[in-house]
């Protein structure tokens, strides 16, 4: 039994570290992932390119899917992304709603309604004898997996379904919510330099500091302003997590908006293909790598 999906990485408008409230946008760059499963009890999973990484989420991924859909299987589960780790491009979220995706593919069960909700048992979880799910629902496990394995702070739901379903959301991180969804047709312009910075491992105490803030930032998201919602979101993060706001600067008088990605160490530019023209003369002289896509506003799909 074999299943395919993909999934998108994404950028953010709020991160959700200091109030819970989060905002992201998928973008056009895919984590795919491949499970075959077979009656074993273990699930062994790969990540290409990566011979020593941290395979947990996505194995867990798959045994929450066989635990509630199939027989506990066991089996394979390998993604190929293009979506680098630990860059606060949420190859995370990508790597988890890609895996129980194709799980659910190999096991047959239908994926429905992408922003919509299925009917849920009496404790607000999957219904187990269902043979469909929602979108959301799907990344709701994808979010359980990656809580149970501790590579997030608040569950990054905001991440998640921005993945899942595309476009622009907003969230609640405790209750996982989806609180707005639109759509933004953006180039979108990132710089990631050398370092790395796993979201685990954010000082979440400094932003405890920044609730002002981010509460000002989730008002300028609601309100469809997500351009200015992320400038200013990366203003304050950039502060609270220690990474310097220059690169913002330059692009400012350019961009529609530019942000720290989640936890960083990215610094992500949306607007159109010629104010980012002029964001990456700035930005091209910088360590690290650019990297040119789009917003991507479909979401993750089986193959
Ligand atoms: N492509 C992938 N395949 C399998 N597992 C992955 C992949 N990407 C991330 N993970 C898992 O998620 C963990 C956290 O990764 P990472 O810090 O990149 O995620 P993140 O929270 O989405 O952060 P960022 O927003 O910085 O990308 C990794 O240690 C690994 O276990
Ligand atoms: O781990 C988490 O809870 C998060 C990590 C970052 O990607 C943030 O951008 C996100 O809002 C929440």
């Amino acid at each position: 039994m074999k299943g395919v999906a993909s999934a998108p990485g994404a950028g953010t408008v709020l991160n959700a570290l200091a109030t819970h409230t989060g905002s992201a946008f998928a973008i056009d760059v895919d984590t795919t992932a491949t499970v075959d499963l077979d009656s074993g009890d273990t699930v062994t999973g790969e990540i290409d390119g990566e011979p020593d990484g941290d395979t947990r989420l996505i194995e867990r991924c798959v045994d929450l899917v066989t635990e509630r859909f199939g027989d506990g299987e066991g089996g394979t589960v390998r993604t190929e992304s293009e979506v680098p780790m630990a860059a606060g491009l949420k190859s995370s979220s990508a790597a988890a709603n890609a895996s129980i995706l194709a799980t659910l593919d190999a096991l047959g069960v239908d994926v429905v309604d992408p922003t919509g909700e299925s009917e849920l048992d009496g404790d607000g979880g999957v219904d187990p004898a269902a043979d469909e799910i929602t979108s959301l629902d799907a990344c709701r496990l994808g979010v359980e997996a990656a809580r149970d394995v501790g590579v997030t702070i608040t569950g990054a739901f905001d991440d998640a379904a921005a993945s899942m379903v595309g476009g622009v959301v907003v969230t609640d991180n405790d209750t996982d919510e989806l609180l707005a969804r639109e759509t933004r047709d953006w180039e979108v312009l990132v710089w990631t330099p050398p370092e790395r910075a796993y979201s685990a491992d954010a000082d979440v105490d400094r932003c405890g500091k920044i609730t002002e803030m981010a509460d000002l930032v989730e008002e300028l998201a609601l309100d469809g302003r997500y351009g200015k919602a992320m400038t200013v979101n990366g203003l304050a993060y950039s502060a609270a997590l220690g990474f310097s706001t220059d690169p913002a600067i330059e692009a400012m008088d350019h961009a529609e908006g530019v942000s720290l990605s989640g936890t960083g160490p990215s610094v992500v530019a949306v607007g159109t293909g010629e104010s980012l023209a002029a964001v990456r003369e700035q930005w091209a002289a910088r360590d690290g790598s650019l990297l040119e896509t789009s917003t991507q506003t479909t979401g993750a799909r089986i193959q």
